[in-house]
């Protein structure tokens, strides 16, 4: 018998924020990154993400019972075109772009999707300048995103350890860039023909990048690779120990045209944003959320 060996774990290429810019550890590590799709950035000193983690442990509780402090987070299941429960996955999730997240979030979780968005752009801005697309043209190619337009979702997701299923359905993020915060191991990467784990980095968001991205690199010489990723079926030991993560998106706006570039300086739409994100929902979730990223929130979703 052939004894299968189990995939080794992906080390992630390190980055931390300095002096205004990303640094890697390595020297080409950016390079290496932007090929493997992933990359691990330290969080940067002063960023507080506890009110990330709570509301991924409470937003699916009811707020009955809760006391003051722990109330704003809970009670979340009820929040239409904010909510979706994945029914085919243990994941369930908030979706909120920045008026769904001023509307429903507390304060100080708005502050740190904030913070996790200024940083996700400057991941955005360095990607654009190492594969050589002219500062000139990030703003038209991006469809705004780069200066803070487009639609910047805040996830917060929750694995219910009680579904036996996988935790979260094989897919690349949608947009540019995706700043994901996890302490628990479950994330998957498919390189190589095979999927091999990767394990939360402490300190670290996991970057990753994002179909959008890809596809407006993908005729150049040095282009961005987005990760195809899932989560495996998550059973903690205990119930308060159950899986979550939460993370920040740059995405354009589903209103928004999709570009590519070429090595020439050129550039030209190749899709729309909602037809690019509805034959992904179909594809990846299987679900009756076709519209999921499109039209989710009542102010139309784009933020
Ligand atoms: O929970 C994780 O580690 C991954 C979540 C994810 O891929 C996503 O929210 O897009
Ligand atoms: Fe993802």
């Amino acid at each position: 018998m052939v004894e299968q060996r189990a995939p080794e774990p992906v080390v992630l290429e390190r980055a931390a924020v300095r002096g205004g810019g990303i640094v890697f550890a390595e020297s080409d590590g950016l390079g290496r990154a932007l090929d493997a799709g992933l990359f691990a950035l330290a969080v940067p000193e002063g960023l507080d993400l506890r009110p990330g983690v709570r509301l991924c442990r409470e937003f699916h509780r009811p707020r009955t019972g809760a006391d003051a402090a722990t109330r704003p987070y809970r009670g979340m299941r009820e929040l239409e075109g904010v909510y979706f429960d994945r029914e085919h996955f243990q994941t369930e999730h908030l979706l909120a772009d920045a008026e769904a997240r001023a509307r429903h979030f507390p304060p100080e979780v708005v502050a740190m999707a904030d913070r996790m968005n200024e940083l996700a752009l400057l991941v955005l801005r360095t990607a654009l300048d190492a594969v050589g697309v002219t500062a000139r043209l990030w703003s038209q190619v991006t469809s705004g995103a780069v200066d803070g337009f487009g639609t910047h979702w805040f996830a917060a997701n929750h694995y219910r350890s009680d579904r036996d299923q996988l935790g979260c359905a094989p897919h690349k993020d949608t947009g540019f860039v995706t700043l994901l915060y996890n302490e628990q191991d479950g994330l998957e990467a498919f390189s190589g023909g095979r999927w091999s784990p990767v394990p939360p980095v402490s300190g670290h968001f996991i970057v990753n990048f994002g179909g959008s991205f890809e596809l407006l690199t993908e005729d150049l010489a040095r282009s961005v690779h987005a990760v195809l990723h899932r989560v495996r079926r998550c059973a903690p030991a205990s119930s308060d120990d159950e899986r979550f993560s939460f993370a920040a998106f740059v995405n354009p706006s589903p209103a928004a045209l999709l570009h590519k570039v070429d090595d020439g300086g050129g550039h030209r739409v190749v899709s729309t944003v909602a037809d690019f994100l509805r034959d992904f929902n179909r594809d990846t979730w299987n679900d009756r959320h076709d519209d999921f990223g499109i039209a989710t929130t009542r102010g139309g979703g784009t933020a």
